[in-house]
């Protein structure tokens, strides 16, 4: 018996569940990486052979990011990584540098700090995306407990925890096959795109590349639109009151990246009309928006708070507002359009306004995430 054991433990390296100092046994549930199983890892033979470990699949959930503070540094560095993305703002380096170190960083920091403080999660010291996005993953996890060979973890395009850190956790876990899921259901370069290079840049640094594939986008997938669809009207029967209007808002991009090829504005365009046409709704009553306009340039129109002013202008008492290109409630979604579009509307002479929870770690939301999520992982478990 003691014999047989400790073969087991030759083949394998630790018993299942040990762990050692190299390959400590990750808990399920802890704040970084959710594990579907105990890790198995195999110890490096006595000729000094470097460590294999068993084949897994790992799972990477990503969404934009956040600071990791409200302070001025925290926000400074944050801003400064994500501005700093060329697919973000694609201007010459030459001409945009300035603008960005001389001018936005100068005040944005504090400005947007102080609009980050409004929304923070104070019990855990940070902010709500990086706690839905934690919660994702974990409940993620769960739903794949059926597939005892995935691993699941989840990171951010800017800031902390880093999707390089995280590839290469899952890289130590075992997986040599990654899935890659950025969290937005409409592709836009300035957001896709981005969270690919980011992790290519990582695979550029490894010896060992694990197989990597990145989730398209699920802007018309009906698992999504039926999600959206009843988080919407459960919201709207909680309300007591029947909004006249619901506007479909999504994070903007700029006019220019519509006419250069992103088709951002075109999935958002279908998830509005597969919206409305499984609500039965007229395109006056879901009308579809662009928010979080940022800088001079004309961005995707019609704008959201200059709607919001029209309507309350034009007499509409009772307004909601969705936002199903956001996965998560964020500062765009919770101080922009539940704080500010709100004043603005009341401001106007509207006299109701509700903004509806994005899908966030819901049942359905989970749905929408594990349905994109097994069908991309088909052929590897
Ligand atoms: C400056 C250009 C920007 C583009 C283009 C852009 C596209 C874009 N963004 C999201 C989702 C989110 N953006 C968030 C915050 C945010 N966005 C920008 C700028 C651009 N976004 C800035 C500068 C900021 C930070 C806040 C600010 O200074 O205004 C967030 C919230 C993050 C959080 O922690 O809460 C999300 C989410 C999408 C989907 C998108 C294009 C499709
Ligand atoms: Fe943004
Ligand atoms: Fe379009």
């Amino acid at each position: 018996m003691r014999a047989r054991h400790r073969a087991a433990q030759w083949r394998t390296g630790w018993t299942l569940g040990g762990g050692s100092p190299k390959f400590p046994a990750i808990k399920r549930g802890s704040a970084f990486m959710s594990v579907s199983h105990p890790v198995e890892v195999t110890r490096h033979s006595p000729t000094g052979h470097p460590p294999v470990q068993a084949r897994r699949v790992g799972v990477l959930i990503v969404n934009l990011g956040t600071p990791d503070g409200t302070d001025y540094w925290s926000m400074r560095r944050y801003l400064k990584e994500f501005l700093s993305d060329k697919r973000v703002i694609d201007e010459p380096r030459w001409k945009w540098w300035p603008i960005l170190n001389l001018i936005i960083l100068q005040t944005r920091p504090q400005k947007k700090g102080r609009d980050y403080e409004t929304i923070w999660n104070r019990e855990l010291d940070e902010s709500p995306l990086r706690t839905i996005t934690r919660s994702q993953s974990q409940k993620l996890s769960g739903l794949l407990g059926d597939v005892p060979e995935v691993v699941v973890d989840w990171g951010m395009r800017y800031g902390n925890p880093s999707i390089p850190s995280r590839l290469e956790a899952l890289q130590t876990m075992g997986c040599d096959r990654i899935l890659v899921v950025p969290l937005y259901p409409q592709y836009s370069a300035a957001t896709t795109a981005t969270v690919a290079d980011k992790a290519f840049d990582a695979l550029k640094e490894m010896r060992w590349q694990p197989a990597v594939r990145i989730a398209p986008p699920w802007h018309d997938d009906p698992v999504y639109i039926e999600a959206i669809t009843s988080q919407m009207t459960k919201h709207i029967a909680g309300l007591g009151w029947d909004p006249e209007v619901v506007l479909a808002s999504f994070h903007g991009v700029p006019q220019r990246y519509l006419e250069l090829g992103d088709p951002y504005h075109c999935h958002c365009v279908k998830t509005a009309r597969l919206m409305r046409e499984k609500l039965g709704w007229s395109e006056d009553r879901l009308r579809l928006t662009f928010q979080s306009l940022f800088g001079p340039e004309e961005w995707l129109k019609p704008y959201t708070d200059k709607t919001v002013e029209a309507l309350a202008k034009s007499g509409v008492k009772r307004l909601a507002i969705v936002n199903p290109g956001f996965t998560a409630d964020c500062l765009e979604t919770l101080e922009e359009i539940a704080g500010e579009n709100a004043e603005i509307f009341k401001h106007h002479g509207g006299e109701q306004f509700a903004a509806i929870p994005c899908l966030n770690d819901t049942e359905a939301g989970m749905r929408v995430i594990e349905t994109v999520t097994r069908r991309e992982l088909s052929g590897w478990v």
